[in-house]
């Protein structure tokens, strides 16, 4: 057994003391570190001399000084001993025998005076002789079944003088305390080379990038619809697209509505009007003026405030989900995909939300139709663009945006600001554009507008015009007569019924000749609505005629001579249809008592209702117009088609005709549905049924929104990312479904694959192909977890700054507790669970565990290897040797599955748009 003394940080392993591991004795003959030789003499005539004294000799060699010494004992006493210099020691093996040699060039001898051969009495002194003859070279060499010898020159001549021998023969037992892997010869075994299945591993990883793009092409090429999957196929005839036969004309009528924020703030008050088909009706006002509010109002698109008032469509108040049906509504903003061509654009929007039963080749030639109908097919093979890709103009875009909604069909088109960012040109070509739809197709087309050029104006058939959220106008552009206006209801004269510019002039306001109408109006009311002079005040603010249009309408005797009634009584007599000469009555007295009323606040300073303190010349100019014949006949003929379509008549329903309200307070409830509705499909119509119907599944919806994000993927990657926004307000109920399956395929998966196949081999992970496949898990899931995180905050919080500060507290906080800069074991148990919430320290822990848990470290110390298990190190670090599945590759998918609930509850609950 080899003996020897436990080394600094050896493991001991169940050894007894004092015996160190793996250790064993090495009798090769070769000096490794300090070889030692115990030696029996067998020269024959010494061993007769010394009967009882049998003499030994002990030879040991270092290898690091390249000395040896040389020891004679008789009778275990040391006689005299020898340093030896400049040894080289050489082993040789034969076929049948192998043979050491330990060569020294330099011997120096001494004797210990008194002992055997150095003066003990009755034996001879070697003293001298040791000192003055003994010079070297001497050599210790050994052979197989032969002993060994050791020879120099002067002690070979005294040997042999006084023994007959030639030098001395020895019988040696020898050798070294050597760890195994030092012994000589030793060839640590040869690790198990795992490269080919590593290299096929990382070719799996490419095989299902490969097939991951393959998969997505498939989507992006092929049929979005059919289940027999094609190419997308023309219509037989493009150039004869169907109209639409399935519009049916929507009238909107509006009347008394207001709308008051949560903070008390009246946006619109009282505000009256009318839409027909084939009419393009523009809301006009000065900024803050309400249009938008009141458009949002008429789209039925929730609001955070409170609305009260009706609004009919075809005689009858609808919900919001039926006004949707029939509608479409084109935002401020354009938010296409820049990636996309003009038709592939509309395509889509028709793809996802036209009736799942409606053949493809018919929603392709509603395509062509639309296009046709906006005056964009020249242009719709090219590409959308974007900032530095410039394509198609701002007035196209704004054309391509219109033909997204009108693909649908809606009979009604609402349109929030169409030439905001427009230059004159084209701000007039779009609203060329709905005028013609308006007029061709016979469309209801509402918009708001800021301050159009004449041009544009004098397309416009009705014009409301708000200022401080009251209406001052609401009626025909131009004079028309009296029975055009009221649908369904018979007129008993062809009286005329002034158009904005004969009103105008009517109370003295006339548009100058030479001046834009709107810019005129805009003037007049921004004027008036900032100007707080009395009512009673002997004169206006200004009379100078180069400023144009200040209201100068302050007297008590013109504002007497508007309440007076003349000379629009007689006019409105003559508007009033013929049906009820008593409910004519009663409107006229109702107007003029409600005009009174008005006046009278105003005079008095105090209008408790209006929390927008009302201008008294505004309110002037308001009651002048709801006392013109125009505002009269329009209120007259709200009432008349309330009651024509009266559910009373209709259905024998005792309630309220055409109250757009909830029963208490005829408020619409918070997400914009109303209450007591009547079935309405009679009067939507087919339009309404066809958009009604069941649009695309959610399969089809995922292949086609996913064929589109894979075009703009290839067109544009940069973009992706924003598009999917973008991607996920078209997808609607798959919008979450869309994210987890099309994000997760193209950025969670393919990225670590790709990153991992080509990094794995070369940085020299651990080589096998269980560690490669958990490497690749780990990535993915830790991509996909963070990503998850990522996706609940920009879910959870509005503002983007506050969302991208908590992102990165958030990611600082997981960067802390990663396990990098805090040892898990020096934290206190209580706050111990810091480092289990952060997916940055379960990523961590995982992939530290899968490289260094089955890994031997080897270290040489004090001349010694040692063999030290990883799970040593990691443990060191505060890192668990057997934490890989459970907790941190389970805490991982965890957290990602959390996040992804979290975000789509979220979303799905509590993400509403409110304007
Ligand atoms: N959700 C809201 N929160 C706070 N204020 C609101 C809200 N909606 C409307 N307002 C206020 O009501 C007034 C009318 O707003 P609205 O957007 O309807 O005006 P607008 O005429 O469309 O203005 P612009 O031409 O500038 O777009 C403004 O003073 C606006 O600040």
């Amino acid at each position: 057994a080899c003996v020897g003394f436990p080394l600094p940080g050896a493991i001991h392993d169940g050894l007894e003391d004092g015996k160190v591991a793996n250790m064993t004795c090495y009798k090769g003959g070769e000096t490794v570190f300090n070889n030692h030789q115990m030696c029996d003499i067998t020269n024959r005539k010494i061993l007769d001399m010394l009967p009882d004294r049998p003499p030994q000799v002990t030879f040991s060699c270092d290898n690091a000084s390249s000395t040896c010494s040389f020891q004679f004992w008789t009778a275990q006493q040391e006689s005299f001993y020898c340093g030896l210099d400049s040894c080289t020691s050489e082993s040789k093996p034969g076929y049948d025998a192998n043979s050491t040699i330990y060569a020294c060039d330099k011997i120096k001898c001494k004797c210990i005076p008194g002992r055997f051969l150095c003066g003990e009495d009755g034996s001879v002194d070697i003293s001298d002789f040791l000192v003055e003859e003994i010079r070297g070279p001497a050599k210790f060499s050994c052979k197989t079944g032969q002993g060994c010898r050791f020879e120099e020159p002067a002690m070979n001549s005294l040997i042999n003088d006084i023994f007959g021998d030639a030098y001395i023969t020895l019988n040696c037992e020898g050798g070294e305390c050597l760890h195994y892997s030092q012994v000589p010869g030793y060839h640590p075994p040869a690790k198990p080379d795992n490269t080919k299945w590593v290299a096929l591993s990382s070719a799996g990883a490419g095989l299902i990038v490969v097939l991951t793009v393959a998969v997505l092409w498939y989507v992006g090429h092929t049929h979005p619809t059919s289940p027999n999957a094609g190419p997308i196929a023309l219509p037989s005839d493009p150039r004869h697209p169907p109209s639409h036969p399935e519009h049916v004309p929507a009238t909107v009528h509006f009347s008394s509505l207001s709308y008051t924020l949560p903070n008390g703030l009246e946006v619109l008050k009282d505000v009256r009007g009318v839409a027909r088909p084939g009419n393009l009706t523009a809301i006009m006002g000065a900024s803050g003026s309400g249009k938008s509010s009141l458009l949002d109002i008429l789209a039925h698109r929730s609001k955070i405030g409170s609305v009260n008032g009706s609004i009919l469509i075809n005689g009858r108040p609808v919900t919001s989900s039926q006004v949707r049906r029939v509608s479409g509504y084109v935002d401020q903003e354009d938010t296409l995909m820049e990636t996309l061509t003009v038709y592939e654009t509309v395509l889509y929007s028709a793809l996802l939300r036209l009736p799942r039963d409606m053949s493809e080749d018919e929603k392709i030639a509603r395509v062509y139709g639309t296009l046709e109908e906006l005056g964009i097919r020249g242009i719709m093979d090219r590409r959308i663009g974007g900032s530095g890709k410039r394509s198609i103009s701002g007035g196209e875009k704004r054309r391509v945006s219109i033909a997204c909604e009108l693909v649908t069909s809606p009979s009604i088109l609402f349109l929030d600001e169409p030439t905001s960012g427009l230059d004159s040109y084209n701000a007039q070509s779009v609203i060329e554009s709905l005028s013609n739809l308006a007029r061709t197709y016979n469309r209801t087309v509402i918009l708001t507008i800021h301050q159009p050029r004449s041009g544009i104006v004098a397309l416009f058939d009705e014009l409301i015009v708000l200022a401080k959220g009251r209406c001052v106008w609401s009626g025909p552009m131009k004079s028309i007569t009296a029975p055009q206006l009221i649908d369904g209801v018979d007129g008993d004269a062809e009286s005329e019924v002034k158009g904005v510019g004969g009103w105008l002039e009517s109370i003295g306001k006339g548009c100058p000749v030479g001046f834009n109408m709107a810019d005129y109006l805009i003037d007049l009311t921004a004027n008036a609505a900032n100007d707080f002079d009395d009512l009673d005040s002997p004169s206006g603010p200004s009379s100078n005629a180069t400023r144009l249009p200040s209201s100068n309408f302050s007297s008590a005797d013109e504002e007497q001579a508007l309440l007076s009634g003349s000379p629009d009584d007689t006019e409105l007599q003559t508007r009033i249809p013929s049906s009820s000469s008593s409910r004519r009555m009663s409107i006229s007295s109702t107007i003029k008592r409600k005009t009174s009323q008005l006046v009278d606040a105003v005079r008095n300073g105090r209008d408790a209702a209006d929390s927008r303190e009302l201008p008294q010349k505004l309110a002037g100019l308001v009651i002048a117009y709801e006392n013109s014949s125009t505002g009269r006949h329009l209120q007259a003929e709200f009432e008349a088609v309330r009651s024509a379509n009266s559910p009373a008549l209709a259905s024998g329903d005792s309630t309220t005709p055409g109250e757009v309200s909830a029963p208490s307070n005829g408020t619409i409830s918070g997400n914009g549905e109303r209450v007591g509705m009547v079935e309405m499909r009679d009067v939507i119509g087919e339009s309404g049924i066809l958009r009604g119907r069941r649009s695309a599944s959610w399969a089809t919806q995922f292949r086609i929104l996913s064929g589109r994000a894979f075009k703009n993927l290839y067109r544009d990657p940069a973009l992706l990312t924003a598009h999917y926004l973008g991607s996920i307000g078209l997808a609607r109920e798959c919008r979450v479904l869309f994210i987890v399956l099309f994000d997760i395929l193209p950025l969670r998966l393919v990225p670590p694959l790709l990153f991992g196949g080509i990094v794995y081999g070369l940085v020299g992970l651990v080589a096998t192909v269980p560690a490669f496949w958990k490497f690749m898990l780990t990535l993915v899931l830790f991509n996909l977890a963070t990503a998850s995180v990522i996706l609940l905050l920009s879910i959870a919080f509005e503002s983007t700054s506050l969302a991208s500060l908590v992102g990165t507290l958030v990611m600082l906080f997981n960067l802390l507790f990663t396990g990098l800069l805090i040892n898990r074991e020096t934290v206190t148990p209580a706050l111990q669970w810091l480092h289990t919430i952060s997916f940055f320290h379960a990523a961590f822990e995982a992939l530290a565990v899968n490289e260094l848990r089955y890994l031997q470290l080897k270290e040489i110390r004090y001349g010694v290897e040692l063999d030290v298990p990883a799970a040593t190190i990691l443990s060191i670090f505060g890192l668990r040797a057997q934490s890989f599945w459970w907790p941190n590759i389970s805490l991982l998918g965890i957290f990602f599955v959390t996040f992804m609930v979290a975000s789509f509850l979220m979303l799905h609950f509590f993400v509403k748009e409110k304007r």
